[in-house]
């Protein structure tokens, strides 16, 4: 082989290399997989079997362990000294719930265990009457003690550990107030618990509840594995078999599983086997004496016990909760978190002395380098929280960095709307004020895509603020951001449930794939539902560390803000408005109040009302420029005796100072997005109040919000002389605005599930608001519309001709 031959392979073979390296690098990694799958589908596959195979590992560990309570009882029954963990395992019956309980306490992980959304509701009142019940107590004599199980030190879990442990015996709390869904569930269980109860023959105590409901329960449990068992014993080789029973008989030597098997194989009402229950054997004693039957339980009881003790710990730490969230900031200072002093200097001049609980809870985790994700209520300074990190990556970067060739963008912040963008570059500008040469860029639609390109030739930075849309513009018109993008230290989400919800979760999993692997990620919302959480990996580093400020027994909304709620038709929901805003000017003479809309056009519609009817009002959305948008934004911000009339471009994350009040005209798309409309107001603290005003079909949405401290709102009295101002002015306003209003209002409702699956109704209800806004007919759709939206045949729709 001549020399340029072998001289160009290597070539050949080091740019391949280095095509690799580069590649694995920009986060991408092959792009096709085996099969023909693409990376994400992949990724997604082999995460779904790691969850299968984790929820096999769980279900085996909660089978062993009713197993082991069960051998437990057993051998107590045959009254031979408690040899258990010599006999059957290393661990013994009460370090095997030690260690359940640890497993399920896992920080963060109780809501995970839960299968509803939402969260969790105090306890039971049965629990905590435990102790009352006297008739019970008496009769425990208590091999472990409760106190001793429940580890000391781990006071901040105390709910995850009653979690856990109504994990362990699943099904046994028995009144647990979860969604109808798992009420329902539960019910179910219940009932056929008892329906075994009353095939098994056992006489049932009514003396003794609690423990009843946790036995019959975990019975319901055992019988679904019965059946499993016996199946796979009938497939088995008739050798086999054989050998299974040999074994089987050969008592308490037996595995646990196989002699568990084998009961239950029997029937669960027969606790043991003839060999290790002796004269018990319930073949041939059929009814257990009750006192046996107590000292059976007495693992039940305990775990009672334990749930008890861990819920008067919960109800201590929720009343101090509360009178820790009267107070926004904590005791610690800036200056004892090791941030630099000229960072410290700027938190000074902008009058941040004292650490608000979330910058307490998370600066320390991120400073230190690793992947969080932080949940605190709206309003309490999770932007700085975020910020003051961003700034000591650069910080740390600029320090070690030799210079490049190609300026590399070290943080990268991502947040779902433009204003939001905004504001955290004017934020990070004011703890940048004494740092020279950190540069912050924003990157926004709404701006001439040429003049961003222009921005980051001559000023590059290295902190990008962007919104994901205009940022992934600029990735894929290979304006060479991806290039500086390469040295990205550190990737933040705010917002960052909303980021990975649908709307945007592609764009962020594009943008993710092109970015480095070797980064840190922060995510900070004041909502993270249980999927966001499971689907957060994408992002974050699995031993990512994640810090709930709220609590899952806590309520999600700033708690000095008073929330209500009005039903009425929609033919006076404007009257009504106009009703409370005279109402709340008069009360609060420097009012801000902000008026949330179902969408841009029906914001505008109610824009041209109340400027009709001489208020102060300012409205904005996605239709307006961002110009217009901007100086709407600042002059808010600036202001006081104005409303703002708003979409959900406002809903989170912005910070109007000393909103007085906020309206939801109409239900927001979910739980979450109600939450951050609320959070618009009560900031840092202080008071506010909130109005959601719903039409009587609408009213379904406060089961989603139930858990919130909502009040019914009287219907107030409107007085003739405002309906006549309120006709008088709707009539004034443009036809073509009322119509684009009437559609947008269609197409909204039409994508919430609950009213948009009967068509019918919808139409019926679009036509009613249409009435309200005093069009005459309700306006025509376009035939392509109507068959996208599937209202082509539906009565009362009018097609555009
Ligand atoms: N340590 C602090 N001391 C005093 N004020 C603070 C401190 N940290 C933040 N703030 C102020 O608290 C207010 C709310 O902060 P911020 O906007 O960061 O809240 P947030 O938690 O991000 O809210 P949202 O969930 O709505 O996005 C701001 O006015 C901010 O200036």
């Amino acid at each position: 082989m001549s020399s340029s031959i072998v001289a160009e392979r290597s070539r050949a073979l080091s740019k391949i290399l280095c095509n690799f390296i580069l590649v694995r690098n920009m986060g991408g990694g092959p792009r096709t997989f085996p099969g023909g799958v693409n990376k994400w589908k992949w990724k997604r596959m082999h995460e779904k079997r790691a969850r299968d195979k984790e929820r096999r590992l769980l279900e085996q560990e909660k089978q062993l362990y009713q197993a082991r309570i069960r051998s437990h009882i057993r051998v107590k029954l045959a009254g031979k000294p408690d040899t258990s963990s010599a006999t059957h395992s290393p661990m013994a019956p009460e370090d095997h719930i030690k260690a359940l309980a640890n497993r399920f306490m896992k920080e963060g992980a109780e809501d995970l265990w839960n299968r509803n959304d939402g969260p969790l509701k105090p306890p039971p009142p049965r629990l905590r009457e435990f102790p009352g019940s006297s008739r019970r107590r008496g009769s425990i004599s208590s091999p472990v003690d409760p106190r001793k199980l429940v580890p000391e030190g781990r006071h901040m879990l105390s709910d995850r550990q009653n979690k856990n442990l109504m994990n362990t015996s699943r099904n046994s709390t028995h009144t647990r107030d979860y969604s109808t869904q798992s009420r329902r569930r539960f019910q179910r269980n219940e009932s056929s618990s008892e329906d075994e109860d009353s095939d098994s023959g056992l006489e049932r105590n009514p003396t003794r509840p609690i423990v009843r409901n946790s036995f019959s329960t975990q019975k319901t449990v055992i019988n679904a594995n019965a059946d499993d068992y016996i199946n796979s014993k009938k497939n088995m080789p008739k050798r086999k078999r054989k050998l299974w029973r040999d074994d089987s008989s050969s008592g308490e030597s037996e595995s646990d599983m196989d002699s568990e098997g084998l009961r239950i194989a029997r029937g669960v009402n027969k606790i043991g086997s003839s060999a290790s229950l002796g004269k018990y054997d319930v073949k041939t004693k059929r009814r257990v004496p009750p006192s046996s039957y107590d000292e059976e339980s007495d693992l039940s009881e305990q775990v009672e016990l334990i749930r008890y003790e861990l819920n008067k710990r919960k109800m201590t730490e929720n009343e101090q909760q509360k009178s820790e969230e009267d107070t926004l900031l904590s005791q610690k200072r800036f200056d004892e978190c090791g941030i630099s002093p000229l960072t410290i200097k700027a938190l000074s001049s902008a009058g941040y002395i004292r650490m608000t609980r979330v910058q307490e809870a998370s600066l320390s985790v991120c400073l230190e380098g690793k992947d969080a994700l932080v949940k605190a209520k709206t309003g309490t300074g999770k932007s700085a929280a975020f910020l003051l990190p961003a700034i000591e990556t650069v910080l740390k970067a600029v320090s070690v960095n030799v210079p490049q060739r190609v300026p590399p963008i070290l943080v990268l912040i991502l947040c779902p709307t433009r204003e939001l963008a905004i504001q955290l570059t004017a934020e990070l500008k004011v703890l940048l004020k004494y740092h020279d040469g950190i540069g912050v860029q924003t990157l926004i639609g709404g701006i001439r895509f040429k003049d961003d390109q222009k921005r980051l030739e001559s000023d590059p930075s290295q902190i990008i603020v962007a919104t994901p849309g205009r940022l992934l513009d600029h990735i894929e018109y290979k304006s060479g951001i991806s290039l500086q993008l390469m040295g990205l230290q550190m990737l933040i989400l705010d917002e960052a449930d909303h980021l990975l919800d649908l709307g945007f979760r592609k764009s962020v999993e594009k943008l993710v794939d092109c970015l480095p692997r070797q980064r840190q990620s922060l995510l900070f919302s004041a909502t993270l539902p249980k999927e966001v959480r499971r689907i957060s990996q994408l992002v974050l580093k699995r031993d990512h560390t994640y810090i709930d400020t709220v609590g899952i027994n806590s309520v999600e909304t700033p708690v000095k803000v008073k929330q209500y709620y009005l039903v009425a038709s929609h033919e006076s929901h404007f009257q009504i408005l106009h009703h409370i805003l005279k109402e709340h000017i008069l009360q609060a003479p420097d009012y801000k109040v902000i008026i949330f809309c179902i969408t841009g056009m029906v914001t505008s519609l109610l824009y041209q009302l109340l400027r009709e009817m001489k208020m102060n009002v300012r409205e904005i959305h996605s239709r307006k420029p961002q110009l217009y948008r901007t100086r709407i934004s600042d002059e808010f911000k600036e202001s006081k005796q104005l409303i703002l009339i708003s979409s959900d471009v406002s809903s989170r994350g912005m910070n109007y100072p000393d909103v007085s009040l906020v309206i939801q005209v109409g239900i927001p798309t979910d739980r979450e997005q109600y939450i951050h409309r609320v959070g618009r107001t009560g900031r840092e603290g202080k008071e506010g109040e909130c109005i959601m005003l719903i039409a009587p079909w609408e009213e379904y949405f406060l089961d989603e919000i139930k858990d919130l401290p909502l009040t019914r709102f009287p219907l107030p009295d409107i007085d003739p002389e405002t309906k006549l101002k309120v006709e008088n002015s709707m009539a004034k306003i443009d036809n073509d605005v009322k119509e684009s209003a009437y559609h947008t209002w269609l197409g909204y409702y039409n994508s919430i599930r609950e009213i948009g699956r009967d068509k019918i109704t919808l139409v019926e209800l679009a036509n009613q608001f249409s009435e309200s806004i005093g069009l005459q007919r309700p306006p025509s759709i376009f035939r392509k519309t109507a068959l996208k939206m599937g209202l082509k045949d539906i009565p009362g729709i009018r097609i555009r001709r």
